[in-house]
């Protein structure tokens, strides 16, 4: 087990020409941590590892690996090894050679690489697979030797740059859990990016949202999905996401048209304008409450999930089978009040609950 690792970045910021993509972005990293960015396209995610890896320059701020500056350092001088989206297989080596290439570049002896390609090869799955071309694979089995030929040479630090998204939904969830363990057993810190957030949430140890070159929340997935820092984070988090919706608090409740509820944090916060974040499992059809309209149902088998109107507002919630309402039927919502999620209505700013 690795016990170094530690990754630290300190105010990072990357302008391209006149565009900031990272705006000051400050990390710290544990060493054998499952790290993950998780963020929307273009949110600077990427940028962030690449940064990492010495493929990319910085403007301002620090790279520090294991507490030493390595800001300008080249990629080959950091000990890290990446794993990109495409695998970047070499289509002409076996799959043997192409795990024992970092090796061969840095010049290990050649029986020492047999037994390490052997090992790395087994590790993943694909023992079988190395006389093999990348071609003669399948995308699960490329996936696979692209991992091989990161962990063949132990590196302190792994980046993985959204390494399941070209699998198919089935293998990607099969792939992930195996890369979780994988990652385990190697005890080598590991930064991961996804734009995927149910992939994140259950690979990780924690959690960077990234929003538009900023680092909005860092949080184990826990953390993240019960107190998101702000209504975008509520957005971005969760299956289905968190339902937002305009709303007053007056008198220890929250007000939503015309019905007002208990909610957690209310009583301290005075008369003010707010947004109130509910995700789809908190949602209950009650006797009295917020007015909605079913207006479809979705049977996923498993669970049902109603989308209603409340006012002219969309809103999903998730239903036992049992309970199912018809489609066009009135009804009231209703929720816990510690399940009521307070942000200012300006700021997007998560609110104090109690
Ligand atoms: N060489 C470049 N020149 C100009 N802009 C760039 C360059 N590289 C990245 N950007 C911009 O920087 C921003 C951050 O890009 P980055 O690739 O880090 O995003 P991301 O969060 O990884 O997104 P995705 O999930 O789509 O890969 C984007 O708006 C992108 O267009």
């Amino acid at each position: 087990m690795s016990q170094s690792g530690s990754v630290k970045l300190e105010n990072v910021v990357k302008r391209h020409g006149s565009f900031t993509a990272l705006q000051g972005i400050s990390l710290d990293i544990r060493p054998g941590e499952f790290f993950a960015l998780l963020g929307p396209s273009g949110s600077g995610k990427t940028t962030t590892l690449r940064i990492l890896a010495g493929l990319e320059s910085v403007n301002e701020g620090r790279v520090l690996l294991d507490d030493v500056d390595v800001t300008h350092a080249q990629p080959g001088e950091r000990d890290v090894a990446m794993v990109f989206q495409s695998y970047a297989l070499y289509p002409h080596m076996t799959v043997a050679e192409n795990i024992a290439f970092p090796l061969k570049m840095m010049g290990t002896p050649a029986a020492t690489i047999e037994d390490a390609v052997q090992e790395a090869a087994a590790k993943v799955g694909i023992g079988r697979l190395l006389s093999r071309r990348p071609g003669q694979l399948s995308g699960g089995q490329q996936q696979r030797c692209a991992l091989a030929r990161a962990i063949v040479r132990k590196p302190r630090l792994f980046l993985l740059d959204e390494p399941l998204s070209n699998l198919d939904a089935k293998l990607r969830v099969d792939t992930r859990a195996e890369l979780r363990r994988l990652q385990r057993s190697l005890g080598v810190t590991t930064v991961y990016v996804t734009h995927d957030q149910e992939e994140a949430m259950t690979v990780a140890d924690r959690i960077a949202v990234f929003m538009e070159g900023r680092i909005v929340q860092v949080g184990t997935p826990k953390e993240v999905f019960l107190r998101p820092a702000n209504a975008v984070v509520a957005a971005f988090i969760g299956t289905p996401p968190m339902n937002l919706m305009p709303a007053k608090l007056a008198g220890g409740q929250v007000r939503v048209h015309g019905a007002g509820l208990p909610a957690g944090g209310a009583h301290g916060l005075g008369e003010r304008d707010v947004t109130l974040g509910l995700r789809p499992g908190d949602l209950r059809i009650a006797d009295q409450g917020i007015p909605a309209r079913v207006e479809f149902i979705e049977d996923l088998g498993d669970s049902v999930i109603a989308i209603v109107t409340v006012g002219d507002q969309h809103m999903k919630m998730r239903l036992d089978q049992h309970a199912v309402p018809q489609e066009g039927q009135q009804v009231f919502l209703s929720f816990a009040p510690a399940a009521a999620h307070l942000f200012d209505r300006q700021t997007g700013e998560r609110l104090p609950s109690d």
